[in-house]
C-alpha cells in the first residue's frame, strides 16, 4: 500500500480528531439501534403481519424470520430521465433476492426533483431542501424496521445525498447504492451550448433551441455531462458504497442487470445474520468522506457536493469544512476533463477508462485512503477494476494501463491541474466556493465594477438591455439557503458566456448556487454569510454591496473582496419570501438552515448534527 500524500493524511487526521465526540456519539446510536431494531423479530405479530400481508410468495420466508429481507428505498419516476429505469428494478431485485435465499419489499419511495426541469423557475427554490426532504422520507420508509439490509436506488442531484443522510441514521445496516447508468451520448455539449447562446441573442427560436436540447436529453439515463448526479455516482464508488464500477454502465444492458443483481446478493451477504456483517456506519467513516473529497477534486465535480459533503458527512457525526476541501484541493491534482470540464461526456469517460482508472491513479499516488471497509470484498483497491461479462458471468478486470484518450483522463504524474477542481475564495465579502476546473486560467483572477442584482430575472433583463456590456461583476445576492432556498443559477450560464466571448472579463458572486454542469465563467458560489440576515440580526456583506463598487475575484490568491468602505451603509431591503409552487410549505427549511459550509440544512442544524 503507497503511503498517503502528507495533505492526505493531514486533512483525515484533522477530521477524525475535529469530529471524535460527535463520530463516537454517532456510533454509540447506531450500535444501540443494532441491538434493538437490527432485524424484525423486536416488532409485535401485529407489526409483523401488516408487514408481509401483501408480500405474496415471500410471505412464508419472511415469517419465519431467518433468511435475509431487504429493504428497498427508491426514487423512481419519469420526471428524471435517470431515474425511469428504476421502475422495473423492484420486481427484479425481488427475483435475485431469492437467488440466494432472501427476500426484498419496497420500504418507501422517496421523491426527486429533476433540477433540469425546474432551472431557472420557480420549483428550482425547492431542490436545495428536497436533499432534506428525501432524507426523511428514507427514514420513513426505513422506521417500517422490517429488514436486514437496505438498497438505495437514487443517481440525480439532491437523491443521492438525501438517501445517505437518511440511510445513515439507519447505519446499523448494510447498504448497496444502486444506479441505473448514464443515456447514450446525444449531440456533444458543444452544440448544445452554442444553440443556447445563439437563443440568448435572438439569433435561433424556440424551435431550434427544443430541437437542440431534445437530441442532447434525448432518452432514459442520466444525463451525461458531469454535474451533481454523474458526481455523485463518482462519489459512491469512492465510498465503497457502489458494487465496483456500477457508476456509468449504461442502462437496460446485460451487464447493468448483472450489477444489479450482484447488489442485490451483496447485501444479503453483509447483514448480521450473516459472517461478514458490514454496517453502512462503519463504511462511511471519516476516511471514506476524504475518499469522496478526493475524488471530486480529482474529477473536477459538482460544486453543489461543497454543501452536500458537510451535509452526508454530518449525518455520520462527521465534521469536515471549506478549508479541508481546499486543502485536499491544493494536493489532488485535476485527472479529468469531462464536461463542462473538458468537452467528452460520462459515457466518453468511462471508455477511457472511468473510475477505476481514477481510484488505481489516486490510490496509487497515496490521494486516497486504501485501508477502508467497502461493500465490496477487496477493500478499495477493487474499485481500480471495471466490470465486464465474460459470457453470462460478470467479472472485473484492471483499468487500462493507458488512458483511452489523453484529452480526457490522465495520470497523476501527467494531470490536467497540480491542483484539484476547486478553491475557496475569502475576504470582506464572505466565504465562496470557485470551481476552477471549468474556467480557463487567465479568467481566475477578475477585478471589475459590480452591478448588484436579487434576482436572476433582473440580470436577464439588464443583459438584454445591453447593460451588462462591460467588464463587470455581477452579484445576485439573497439567494442563499434561508432566503430563498439557494436555487441554482444556471441560466445565468449562457448570458454571461455571451460577455465573456465578446471579450468583457466577467465574474459572478452569488450566496446562491450553479449547476454541476455550470462552467466557462468564473464564478464565487454559496458566499457565506449569505446576504439575508442570520438569526442574530446580522447581515451577510453582499446586503451592503451597491453598483459601481469595485469587486475582485482571485482564484489564484483564494480572495473575494470589495474595495468599497461598506461600513456606514444601509443593507438592501431583503426581498420578502416567495409564495406559490410549494414554497411557501418550506418556509421552516428556510428559517431554520445552517450556512452553505455546514450542509445547508434546517434538518441537521435542528437535530444538533
Ligand atoms: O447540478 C447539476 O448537475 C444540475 O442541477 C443538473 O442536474 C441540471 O439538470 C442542470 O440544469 C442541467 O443542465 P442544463 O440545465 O444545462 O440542461
Ligand atoms: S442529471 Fe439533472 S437533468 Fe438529468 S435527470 Fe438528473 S436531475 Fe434531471
Amino acid at each position: 500500500m503507497t503511503n498517503l500524500a502528507p495533505a492526505v493524511d493531514r486533512v483525515t487526521d484533522r477530521i477524525i480528531e475535529r469530529s471524535k465526540a460527535s463520530r463516537a456519539a454517532y456510533l454509540d446510536m447506531v450500535r444501540g439501534e443494532a441491538g434493538k431494531h437490527s432485524d424484525r423479530s423486536f416488532l409485535s405479530c401485529s407489526n409483523l403481519a401488516h408487514g408481509f400481508a401483501a408480500s405474496g410468495e415471500d410471505k412464508g420466508t419472511i415469517a419465519a424470520m431467518k433468511a435475509v429481507n431487504i429493504g428497498i428505498v427508491t426514487a423512481f419516476n419519469d420526471m428524471l430521465s435517470a431515474h425511469q429505469p428504476y421502475g422495473r428494478y423492484p420486481e427484479q431485485m425481488k427475483l435475485f433476492a431469492r437467488e440466494v435465499g432472501a427476500t426484498a419489499q419496497v420500504a418507501g419511495g422517496v421523491p426527486a426533483m429533476c433540477d433540469g426541469v425546474t432551472q431557472g423557475f420557480d420549483g428550482m427554490e425547492l431542490s436545495l431542501f428536497s436533499r432534506d426532504t428525501i432524507a426523511l422520507s428514507t427514514a420513513v420508509a426505513l422506521s417500517h424496521a422490517m429488514f436486514d439490509g437496505m438498497t438505495l436506488l437514487g443517481i440525480c442531484d439532491k437523491i443521492v445525498p438525501g438517501l445517505v443522510i437518511g440511510a445513515l441514521r439507519f447505519g446499523h445496516l448494510p447498504a448497496v447504492f444502486i444506479p441505473s447508468g448514464p443515456m447514450p451520448s446525444g449531440i456533444s455539449n458543444k452544440e448544445k451550448q452554442k444553440t443556447r447562446q445563439l437563443y440568448a441573442e435572438g439569433k435561433v427560436g424556440r424551435e431550434e433551441l427544443l430541437a437542440s436540447e431534445s437530441a442532447s436529453y434525448h432518452s432514459a439515463g442520466t444525463c451525461t455531462f458531469y454535474g451533481t448526479a454523474n458526481s455523485n455516482q463518482m462519489m459512491m464508488e469512492m465510498m465503497g458504497l457502489h458494487i465496483p464500477g456500477s457508476a456509468f454502465v449504461p442502462p437496460n444492458t446485460p451487464l447493468r442487470q448483472s450489477l444489479t443483481r450482484a447488489a442485490t446478493h451483496r447485501v444479503a451477504a453483509m447483514t448480521r445474520k450473516g459472517d461478514d456483517y458490514r454496517p453502512m456506519a462503519e463504511v462511511v467513516d471519516e476516511k471514506a468522506i476524504v475518499n469522496a473529497m478526493a475524488g471530486l477534486l480529482a474529477t473536477g465535480g459538482s460544486t453543489n457536493h461543497a454543501i452536500h459533503i458537510p451535509a452526508m458527512a454530518r449525518a455520520a457525526g462527521i465534521i469536515v469544512d471549506w478549508q479541508d476541501l481546499a486543502e485536499l484541493s491544493a494536493a489532488v491534482p485535476l485527472l479529468t476533463r469531462v464536461y463542462p470540464n473538458g468537452s467528452g461526456d460520462v459515457n466518453h469517460f468511462h471508455a477511457a477508462g472511468g473510475m477505476a482508472w481514477v481510484v488505481r491513479e489516486l490510490l496509487d499516488a497515496g490521494l486516497a485512503h486504501e485501508d477502508v471497509l467497502t461493500v465490496a470484498e477487496g477493500g478499495m483497491r477493487a474499485y481500480a477494476t471495471e466490470p465486464t461479462m465474460d459470457g453470462d458471468q460478470l467479472t472485473w478486470k484492471p483499468a487500462p494501463e493507458t488512458s483511452g484518450d489523453d484529452t480526457m483522463l490522465r495520470t497523476v504524474a501527467n494531470a490536467f491541474q497540480p491542483d484539484g477542481g476547486m478553491r475557496l475564495v475569502e475576504g470582506n465579502l464572505g466565504r465562496a466556493t470557485f470551481k476552477t476546473s471549468a474556467v480557463e486560467k487567465e479568467r481566475w483572477t477578475i477585478e471589475a465594477p459590480a452591478r448588484v442584482f436579487d434576482t436572476q430575472e433582473q440580470v436577464s433583463a439588464a443583459f438584454k438591455a445591453g447593460e451588462l456590456d462591460k467588464d463587470v461583476v455581477v452579484v445576485v445576492r439573497f439567494q442563499g439557503p434561508r432566503a430563498n432556498g439557494m436555487p441554482e443559477l444556471h441560466k445565468l450560464t449562457p448570458p454571461l458566456g455571451i460577455l465573456q466571448d465578446r471579450g468583457y472579463k466577467v465574474a459572478l458572486v452569488t450566496d446562491g448556487r450553479m449547476s454541476g454542469a455550470s462552467g466557462k465563467v468564473p464564478a464565487a458560489i454559496h458566499v457565506t454569510p449569505e446576504a439575508l440576515p442570520a438569526a442574530d440580526g446580522s447581515w451577510g456583506p453582499l446586503a451592503y454591496l451597491r453598483d459601481g463598487d469595485i469587486v475582485r475575484v482571485c482564484a489564484e490568491t483564494g480572495e473575494l473582496s470589495t474595495s468599497a468602505d461598506l461600513s456606514g451603509r444601509e443593507p438592501a431591503p431583503a426581498p420578502q419570501a416567495a409564495v406559490g409552487m410549494g414554497r411557501e410549505l418550506f418556509a421552516m427549511f428556510r428559517i431554520n438552515a445552517s450556512g452553505a459550509e455546514q450542509g445547508g440544512s434546517a434538518m441537521l442544524q435542528v437535530a444538533g448534527l
